[in-house]
């Protein structure tokens, strides 16, 4: 199989992604967007860099100082139900979607280039507010292999595969404000599935 597939356009995702415009109402975005600010966000923090992007998790959480996941507060009803039709449209079952990242970028924050957690499975993102271009590159024998694909307000991704496994991925920072939930499953090797 190629590394790369088409989409109608012409441009293209690295194997594994997937896009679902328009899951979420306009107005359901301003719910969604206020459910997350008032979540007791904390900067996320790795050793001791202190990201500019605000967080919250629940479910897991993975903790950076002792590398290894540890169980985080329970889902609140509106993840749980957000969660129900995330599943529904991705098919896959809800409760397998253990963990979930609230995240807020203010203008200026983005994310490095990554790969999550191997102990984590497939991504789910639901995007709000600003527009995210979302890159990929992969190393190649000539150098990296690029992507970007650009994530529109109210869409979901998934990330599965390839794009999880073989490329990482970042975000550039932008001048306006954004917020994501991200809903992860947990790896097959994981002592908990
Ligand atoms: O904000 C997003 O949509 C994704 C952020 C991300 O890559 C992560 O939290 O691992
Ligand atoms: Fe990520």
């Amino acid at each position: 199989m190629s590394a790369q597939q088409s989409d109608l356009f012409g441009s293209t995702f690295p194997n594994g992604f997937q896009l679902w415009e328009g899951l979420i109402q306009e107005g359901e975005e301003e719910a969604l967007k206020r459910e997350i600010d008032a979540s007791g966000l904390a900067p996320f923090r790795f050793q001791q860099w202190l990201g500019k992007r605000l967080t919250a998790s629940y479910g897991w959480h993975y903790d950076f100082e002792r590398q290894r996941l540890a169980p985080a507060n329970p889902l609140p009803d509106w993840l749980t139900a957000l969660r129900i039709r995330i599943a529904a449209r991705a098919k896959r079952d809800a409760d397998a979607l253990a963990q979930v990242l609230l995240t807020r970028y203010d203008p200026g924050a983005g994310i490095g280039w990554h790969r999550d957690r191997p102990d984590f499975d497939e991504i789910f993102g639901v995007s709000l507010g600003a527009e995210a271009a979302l890159r990929f590159r992969r190393r190649s024998v000539r150098g990296f292999e690029r992507a970007t694909v650009p994530i529109p307000p109210r869409s979901l991704y998934c990330l599965s595969g390839p794009v999880r496994t073989e490329w990482e991925h970042s975000i550039a920072p932008i001048a306006a404000c954004r917020w994501s939930i991200t809903f992860r499953t947990l790896a097959r090797s994981h002592p908990e599935t």
